[in-house]
């Protein structure tokens, strides 16, 4: 330890042996109360992890469990969309105001705050990231059983960001079933161990198409390793869901909440013992 140690780690170089690790976790506002913490993360974009969000949000409001909605995608954000939410969202001298859903869930999304649905967010890494922390610490989240965050696809600066400074209690990979999957569910598990996260299970998503003629399953975009890779890693939960043009028109045109089907009841299962 130098002999001028002021004990602010953050500032010094020195690398003395009461350094300890920084400590990033960002505080929820005072007013704020939720219970459990769910990243819902994919390696890449388009697998389908904003619909996984939102009907695993509307399975446990469905079930009675107060529930919210963080979307941390903020350069592509599709959660009010998928709600068919309009309102904007407010601020009181408490924080800011999530908007609900017609079922009562609590979202906060930058698209509830832009004039415009379909202005572009033409941001810096950064200020993304510090907009998510805002999200977090300046909401006020009324008796939230569960939140649901749905991440930016990858690992780059704003996954980094959350898992940092929220205290997640598991995340969620949603991923397709490609060939480049197992080197992508990979890189997700890897950054969950870093950050110390625990993986709650694996959404594999397009994984099947039904034959509405005959009801025969076709793999349509290859055969699913998504078992061995859910053992590999001892990741609990699996469940597969369809391709389905119901499920695409219902988040499309704002009617999540319609979502009926059995496929994601396996993870709600789980959520509810951990
Ligand atoms: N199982 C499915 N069957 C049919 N269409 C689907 C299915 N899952 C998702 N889709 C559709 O695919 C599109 C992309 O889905 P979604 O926006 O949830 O992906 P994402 O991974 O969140 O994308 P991004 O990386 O841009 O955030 C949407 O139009 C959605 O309705």
């Amino acid at each position: 330890m130098s002999e001028n140690c002021s004990h602010n780690c953050g500032s010094c170089s020195s690398n003395c042996s009461n350094r300890k690790p920084a400590d990033f976790l960002v505080a929820p506002n005072p007013h704020s109360s939720i219970k459990k913490v769910i990243g819902v993360v994919s390696g890449k974009g388009g697998v389908g992890k904003s619909m996984v969000t939102s009907t695993l949000a509307v399975l446990t409001q469905r079930k009675g469990k107060q529930t919210a909605i963080l979307d941390a995608d903020i350069t592509g954000p599709s959660i009010p969309k998928a709600f068919g939410m309009k309102e904007k969202a407010y601020g009181t001298e408490l924080g800011m105001m999530p908007c609900k859903t017609k079922t009562g869930i609590d979202v906060m999304s930058v698209n509830l705050l832009l004039d415009n649905e379909t202005d572009p967010v033409v941001w810096r890494g950064p200020v993304i990231a510090e907009t998510v922390k805002q999200f977090w610490r300046d909401v006020v989240w009324e008796n939230e059983e569960y939140m649901f965050i749905d991440m930016p696809p990858g690992t780059g600066d704003v996954p980094l960001t959350v898992f940092q400074s929220i205290a997640i209690d598991g995340i969620i990979i949603v991923t397709s079933p490609q060939e480049l999957v197992g080197m992508i569910v990979d890189k997700a598990v890897k950054m969950a161990e870093m950050m110390n996260v625990p993986i709650l299970g694996i959404v594999e998503n397009m994984s099947y198409f039904v034959c509405p003629d005959c009801g025969k399953k076709h793999q349509i975009f290859g055969e699913s390793h998504i078992e061995e890779i859910a053992a590999k890693h001892n990741i609990p939960v699996v469940c597969k869901l369809p391709i389905n043009p119901e499920i695409a028109a219902r988040c499309d045109n704002g009617e999540a909440e319609s979502y009926e089907g059995e496929w994601l009841n396996p993870m709600i299962d789980f959520l509810e013992k951990i």
